[in-house]
């Protein structure tokens, strides 16, 4: 489905993980394999472009509060007792959930475990995005140490496992990134070609100090240290400025919006009615489970779609196509995956079927099916998945993890956290 495609009906044809054709006929030729998804919704697999996996054992921990208190008292006090098994179970979990809402690609931000991580995505079947996030309110070596060990992820494992891996260099904010560290960081991307990811401007209180310290915004002080020059992903941008949005849009950086989080923090909302006005390039994250509290990314289509309808008092600010766009194939080209997000001939097999019986999306004529997915669908209407042609969800079974285990790790390693 593209934008501005209309809903067909007919036959896809798979072969060695990409879409080989889409037919409206019947295709004669022999099949391995025949999955009859008659009556059912056939859509690209999500692209979740903002999360953090290794803190998903933290969901419904540090409610309501604000992300400055949220990350200073619960988060990062937690993360710091996280042994290589708590992130594992969080991660294992947090694929799993993915999975079973018709998420096949997304990106990870964390300084944990990242090798772990890989194997994990590879064991998986999905495609994901490793980012060693990197904190540098520390020493100048231990900074150091960090960018290395960032490098060393991206020589060891990006375009990995057939391109299903890639790796960014990611520092975590500009609020715990000095100038001098990021610019380190900055330098060495553009030294390797590799892709920068950050948080930017999420909060008005960040942006605020930013300006006290630098004398400047954010995103036009990360712009003077060159941070845009190669490809570019932010997350949140919710307090970007005018200045700000237009320089973001020359430059041709991708914003993640992550409205669920946005929201649960009280953080604000992303003019995201304005970023579609200067064409700035906008796809879909559902940040962790800690601030959202579900990776589920029909969810997350849904808050972006009704939010911005009404913060603008315009129903017509953000549609459901523009929404299924930013939540497939733009997250694809965010994430720097060539033919990912879409169902088009010579694409990687990335996708899901959805069962559109269920009563919350009756009556379901064919020009309605589009509104039904971003308005009325959940995750759970999903019941297989396939990422490069694999299955990996059948029936609404995972089949390449095992839930049983991955539903006792969660507890298990949550219950030793607390001992
Ligand atoms: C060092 S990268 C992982 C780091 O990021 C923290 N985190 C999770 N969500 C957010 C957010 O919305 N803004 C800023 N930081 C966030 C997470 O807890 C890890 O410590
Ligand atoms: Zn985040």
């Amino acid at each position: 489905m593209d934008e501005g495609q209309p809903v067909k009906y007919g036959y896809m044809v798979i072969n060695e993980g990409k879409i080989e054709g889409i037919y409206e006929e019947e295709v004669k030729e022999e099949a391995g394999e025949v999955i009859d998804a008659k009556g059912k919704l056939i859509i690209p697999g999500f692209v979740n472009t903002h999360g953090h996996t290794g803190s998903t054992l933290l969901r419904g921990a540090g409610d309501d509060l604000p992300l400055n208190t949220w990350l200073k008292e619960v988060m990062w006090p937690m993360e710091q007792r996280f042994t290589k098994e708590t992130t594992k179970a969080a991660t294992s979990l947090a694929i799993g959930e993915m999975l079973k809402s018709g998420t096949t690609t997304f990106l990870d931000m964390y300084h944990l475990h990242m090798d772990q991580t890989a194997e994990l995505i590879l064991e998986s079947g999905m495609n994901g995005v490793l980012c060693r996030g990197m904190i540098g309110l520390c020493s100048k070596e231990e900074q150091a140490e960090k960018l290395k060990e960032s490098v060393e992820l991206y020589k060891t494992w990006h375009n990995s496992g057939d391109g299903k891996i890639k790796v960014m260099l990611a520092p975590h904010a500009p609020y715990t990134c000095p100038p001098d560290f990021m610019e380190m960081i900055i330098e060495k991307a553009h030294e390797h070609g590799i892709a920068l990811h950050t948080h930017l401007s999420e909060t008005r209180k960040e942006v605020e100090e930013h300006i006290g310290t630098y004398g400047k915004h954010p995103a036009e002080h990360l712009s003077e240290l060159g941070f845009f020059e190669g490809h570019a992903l932010i997350a949140h941008g919710v307090h970007l400025s005018d200045v700000e949005l237009s320089l973001l849009a020359r430059k041709g950086t991708y914003i993640s919006h992550n409205p669920k989080s946005n929201l649960k923090l009280g953080s604000g909302v992303a003019d995201v009615k304005k970023m579609k006005e200067k064409n700035i390039r906008v796809c879909l994250g559902t940040d962790s489970s800690a601030s959202n509290n579900t990776l589920d990314m029909f969810e997350e289509m849904r808050f972006a779609s009704l939010i911005h309808k009404g913060v603008n008092e315009d129903p017509t600010a953000v549609s459901a196509r523009d929404i299924l766009f930013m939540a497939a194939q733009n997250g694809g080209k965010a994430l720097q995956y060539e033919k990912k997000g879409r169902l088009k001939k010579g694409y990687d097999a990335d996708f899901s079927i959805v069962e559109p019986g269920g009563m919350h999306t009756l009556p379901d004529p064919e020009e309605r099916i589009v509104s039904h997915l971003v308005y009325a669908h959940k995750g759970s209407d999903v019941t297989d998945v396939f990422a490069n042609g694999k299955q990996l969800v059948k029936n609404k079974e995972l089949l390449t993890m095992d839930e049983e285990k991955i539903r006792f790790n969660a507890r298990e390693a949550l219950a030793k956290l607390r001992r």
